[in-house]
């Protein structure tokens, strides 16, 4: 059997069992999934959530509804009983872990990315098992990539993983949430992530975990583009990570692309928030949509925020669906000044051009057909 990289997603629900406290009889039944895999020569990375959960066990506030310094607080105290646990449980099993905290910005910075990758390598290469989480102790909204779901995605792309396993308190997606649709059915496998889907997951309710289904179904787009396979199954579900690993069929499967999309592409997709939003008309869709083809000017119908020429930005069609996302060869203040006319106008509106185009196909990707990649190619 070829030897595998998986990356494990450990959310709160699981690791808590829906208690206030770390779940350790569980806790330690997972390192016995995970150092079988060990020994069988494939590599296990987690991607462990619960360091709040840790920190509330430690110290009572007396309230729910937390400050952000509290959060912080919490995190910094929690994620250090975290990793103990978590080291103290693989010395059971002879297994060393390795801690990696990390922020949005260690993923977005070209430099600081190659050292998160070589860091996480090093550990891998020497049979340690890498435990990242947010650094949630330092990280502001502004920087944070905000839920571990997201988080891991692009751990796996880190990790160039074969899979990636979001462990979590359901079996998988359902038609709607079990927690308020008990007849919901569980969907086996998705090969298309489109707004119909994204309308059945919705966020948590358990007042644990951050970003429900919905931020599980935002990982899986990004990693499966990336050509991982993704599965997200119940955390208490019996060897689950073997299972997983040994192609059972357990909870809900998206098969990774064949021809995935190239790293500028998932750059685009996954890397920084969009810094402004631009609405197209209704044949503009249908051309990036059917056709792959550039935004021009002419189709651009509203464009809002202050962005600089190469800023990210987010396109909504008339529905005010969000289609796509693309680097702008404009900044805002010409966009405005340029939507809704021709190209051959460009240099006589503004006094200057960078090119006929508003976004170029080469740096636009699509969100809302994420079936076969086709048109990056
Ligand atoms: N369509 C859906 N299928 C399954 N679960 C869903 C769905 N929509 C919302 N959920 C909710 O998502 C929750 C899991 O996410 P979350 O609470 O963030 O857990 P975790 O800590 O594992 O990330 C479930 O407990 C469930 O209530
Ligand atoms: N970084 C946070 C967890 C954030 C998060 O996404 O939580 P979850 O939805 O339970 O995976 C923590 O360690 O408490």
């Amino acid at each position: 059997m070829s030897k595998k990289t998986i990356v494990v997603k450990l959310g709160t629900s699981v690791l808590t069992g829906g208690k206030t406290r770390l779940d350790r009889a569980h806790m330690i039944e997972l390192v016995r999934q995970c150092q079988h895999l060990h020994q069988q020569g494939h590599r296990v990375v987690l991607v462990s959530s619960g360091a709040i959960a840790a920190g509330r066990e430690l110290i009572k506030l007396g309230h729910s509804k937390l400050s952000i310094s509290e959060k912080q607080m919490l995190a910094a105290v929690g994620q250090c009983r975290l990793i103990r646990v978590w080291d103290n449980l693989f010395a059971l099993y002879e297994l060393k872990v390795g801690q990696l905290l990390l922020t949005r910005a260690d993923l977005e910075d070209r430099e600081r990315y190659l050292n998160a990758r070589d860091a996480l390598q090093a550990v891998l290469e020497h049979g340690i098992v890498p435990i990242i989480n947010e650094n949630d102790a330092v990280a502001t909204n502004e920087i944070k990539v905000g839920d571990n779901d997201n988080l891991s995605a692009r751990v796996a792309m880190l990790a160039d993983a074969d899979h990636l396993l979001l462990l979590t308190d359901q079996r998988g997606l359902f038609t709607a949430d079990p927690r308020k649709h008990p007849d919901a059915q569980l969907i086996k496998e998705v090969k298309i992530i489109d707004d119909t889907l994204r309308r059945l997951a919705g966020d948590s309710v358990s007042g644990l975990g951050t970003g429900g289904m919905y931020t599980k179904l935002q990982a899986a787009d990004i990693a499966r583009r990336a050509g991982i396979n993704v599965t997200i199954a119940a955390g208490r579900a019996e060897a689950v990570i073997e299972r997983v690993i040994n192609g059972e069929e357990v909870g809900t499967r998206f098969p990774g692309l064949v021809n995935p999309l190239e790293h500028r592409k998932l750059w685009i997709l996954a890397g920084p928030p969009a810094q402004g939003k631009i609405t197209i008309d209704e044949g503009a869709s249908r051309a990036i949509l059917e056709r792959g083809s550039s935004l021009l000017p002419k189709g651009i119908k509203d464009v809002s925020g202050d962005f600089h020429r190469g800023a990210v930005l987010n396109i909504y069609n008339p529905e005010q669906q969000l289609i796509a996302r693309g680097l702008s060869r404009y900044k805002a203040e010409d966009l405005r000044v340029l939507q809704g006319h021709h190209s051959d106008q460009i240099e006589s509106l503004l006094g200057y051009q960078y090119g006929d185009v508003a976004i170029h196909r080469d740096d636009l990707v699509v969100t809302q057909l994420a079936n076969d990649g086709d048109i990056f190619k």
